[in-house]
């Protein structure tokens, strides 16, 4: 017997597990997972998914975009990104990538200037066009932080449990 050839890439096994993590997030509009390895060795240092900060509970807070910024989301989740780094239990994130679901925002940015990492891979852009991920990206190329789109020749994996 020979060796299996159809095996998925290492960027195709850590975008995998971002979103996978991102299954876990009770945002009913966007899921976004992140998933944070070191790049040298290949060993994944942490995963994260957006969510709310630990002891709310995500039955008693708003999912909601618009209305009251007091009933909104946005004040109370905690970015994939961030619950990502915040996850790491100690580990040195110096170096590092990140794999993401979604394009960071200024604030996610900060934290992963301030952390060390070197590079982002990301999926989607979809708030490309925002001053948020404007000054993100203003940010993080002044760090020398690299960030490229996720490219792979699979479009689906699949994840039998039967
Ligand atoms: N990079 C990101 N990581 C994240 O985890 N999020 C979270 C915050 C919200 O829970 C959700 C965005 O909700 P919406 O505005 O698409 O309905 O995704 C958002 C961004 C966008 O900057
Ligand atoms: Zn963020």
């Amino acid at each position: 017997m020979t060796k299996r050839n159809d095996y998925i890439s290492w960027d195709d096994y850590f975008m995998g597990l971002a979103l996978l993590s991102s299954k876990r997030s009770k945002d009913p509009s966007s899921q976004v997972g992140a998933c944070i390895v070191d790049s040298r060795s290949n060993r994944i240092l942490s995963v994260g998914y957006n969510g709310l900060p630990r002891f709310c509970s995500d039955d008693e807070y708003p999912w909601t975009r618009e209305g009251d910024s007091m009933e909104t989301k946005y004040f109370y989740v905690v970015h994939a990104e961030l619950n990502a780094i915040l996850n790491c239990r100690g580990a040195n994130l110096e170096e590092s990538r990140l794999y993401t679901t979604l394009f960071p925002c200024n604030e996610c940015a900060k934290a992963i200037i301030q952390s060390g990492m070197k590079q982002i891979v990301y999926l989607s852009d979809k708030y490309s066009d925002t001053d948020i991920v404007k000054a993100s990206k203003r940010m993080l190329t002044s760090a020398g932080v690299e960030f490229y789109r996720f490219e792979t020749d699979i479009d689906c994996l699949n994840l039998n449990f039967k």
